[in-house]
């Protein structure tokens, strides 16, 4: 999600992601509009439109550098609940991206284009080479900012280049257009005349969409071992990849220090929402389970992982009883005895879900019914 804080005391920053920051480049080279700019940031929950009484901003990647700064009031459209731009004036070279040398961001002005929307065949080149122009074209893959965040794009972008070598034209270069500009617009101010246009309409379901699950509910209620039985049978079943991120290896590993007050399982949560998302945006499965006690945690979880891909919360709401009962690792006898504090349950907080896609009292429902729910509400979220 979004970050803003005060650079330098002075000015408010805003730090942008993957697709925002496609945008602001487009809009930087003149092949975006403005406008959609300020959608996207109000939309996305940047800025809100009330309560810009025309500031400046810093628009900064996530890196932290400043890579535009823009003036923004409340929309002149009284029915628009957006924001104007003005002034958008860039102030360092964008280095984010894959394929950055080679990225287009302002018009082609001198060369005619041919057009692709994946890596070109060898039927594609070979007409290519037989054409009388093709010493004059330029080739562009034209993707979305989902589709560059896949793990096959650079492999893609390779196959291009060679491409235009083999075919003999002029070079290569990627359009990259966020899902919320109008990719007829763009591809029309970046390219003055179209040799060809090889694009095939594209078929999302074809981009495998990464999800995160988020496994939450108290100690011994069977989160793990539900998380595990689940993983195993995405690899048998689905053929896909899915990693456990399990909440006592994360303690070990990632969050080595931290207590359970709720700032540092705030912390804690986030954390893991972030490995996940990272893990979903190159179309992986995550599967997460730590306590996640806090609604508001779990609340940032799911905003970093709507932004890679899906996200599904399963409530494990074993009660306290059973959990307690089954005490694995001692824990709740010494919660109980006053030798562990800020334990959940005993005198620390669970605020249960209300946003929960499954609730599984896991006391009831055996292992096999309860990952039979969790494989079906999986594969009702990837079409
Ligand atoms: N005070 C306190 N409260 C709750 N849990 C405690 C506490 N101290 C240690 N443990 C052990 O740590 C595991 C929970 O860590 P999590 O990272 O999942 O918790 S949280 O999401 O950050 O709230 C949890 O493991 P699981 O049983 O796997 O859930 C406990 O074994
Ligand atoms: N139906 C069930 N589902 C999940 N765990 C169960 C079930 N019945 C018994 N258990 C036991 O309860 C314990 C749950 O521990 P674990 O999966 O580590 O929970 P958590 O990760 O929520 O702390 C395990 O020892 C597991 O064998």
């Amino acid at each position: 999600m979004s970050k803003t804080h005060n650079f330098q005391g002075l000015e408010t920053v805003l730090q942008l992601d993957g697709p925002a920051l496609d945008l602001l480049e487009l809009a930087l080279g003149g092949l975006a509009d403005q406008q959609d700019l300020a959608r996207w940031l109000c939309a996305a929950g940047y800025v809100y439109p009330d309560s810009a009484n025309s500031r400046r901003l810093l628009l900064a990647d996530p890196d932290g550098t400043a890579l535009a700064s823009v003036e923004v009031r409340p929309s002149s459209t009284i029915s628009d609940n957006s924001l104007d731009v003005a002034q958008l004036k860039p102030l360092a070279r964008s280095e984010h991206g894959p394929g950055r040398a080679s990225r287009l961001t302002s018009a082609l002005t001198t060369q005619s284009a041919v057009l692709f929307s994946e890596a070109p065949t060898v039927s594609e080149i070979h007409k290519l080479s037989l054409s009388t122009v093709a010493s004059q074209a330029f080739l562009v893959l034209v993707s979305s900012s989902k589709r560059a965040s896949q793990t096959d794009y650079p492999n893609q972008l390779r196959e291009l280049h060679d491409a235009a070598l083999l075919a003999g034209a002029q070079g290569a270069g990627h359009l990259i257009i966020p899902e919320e500009a109008d990719m007829q617009q763009v591809v029309q101010r970046a390219v003055m005349e179209v040799l060809y246009d090889f694009r095939k309409p594209t078929d999302e379901s074809l981009v495998q969409q990464g999800l995160v699950v988020l496994f939450s509910g108290l100690s011994g209620s069977g989160k793990s071992t539900l998380a595990r039985s689940v993983m195993e049978r995405i690899h048998l079943e689905m053929n896909r990849e899915a990693v456990l991120l399990d909440g006592d290896d994360i303690r070990r590993f990632v969050s080595k220090g931290l207590g359970f007050s709720p700032e540092d399982r705030e912390t804690n949560v986030v954390r893991i929402g972030w490995i996940a998302s990272r893990i979903s945006q190159v179309g992986g499965i995550a599967l997460c389970a730590p306590i996640a006690p806090f609604a508001q945690a779990r609340a940032q979880m799911r905003a970093l992982a709507e932004q890679a891909g899906r996200f599904v919360l399963v409530h494990v709401n074993t009660p306290l009883e059973v959990c307690e009962a089954r005490d694995r690792k001692g824990l709740y006898a010494k919660a109980r005895a006053g030798l562990v504090k800020d334990f959940t349950g005993i005198d620390s907080p669970y605020e249960v879900p209300e946003d929960a896609s499954l609730t599984l009292d896991l006391s009831t429902l055996s292992i096999e019914a309860a990952s039979d729910q969790v494989l079906e509400l999986i594969r009702s979220t990837h079409h």
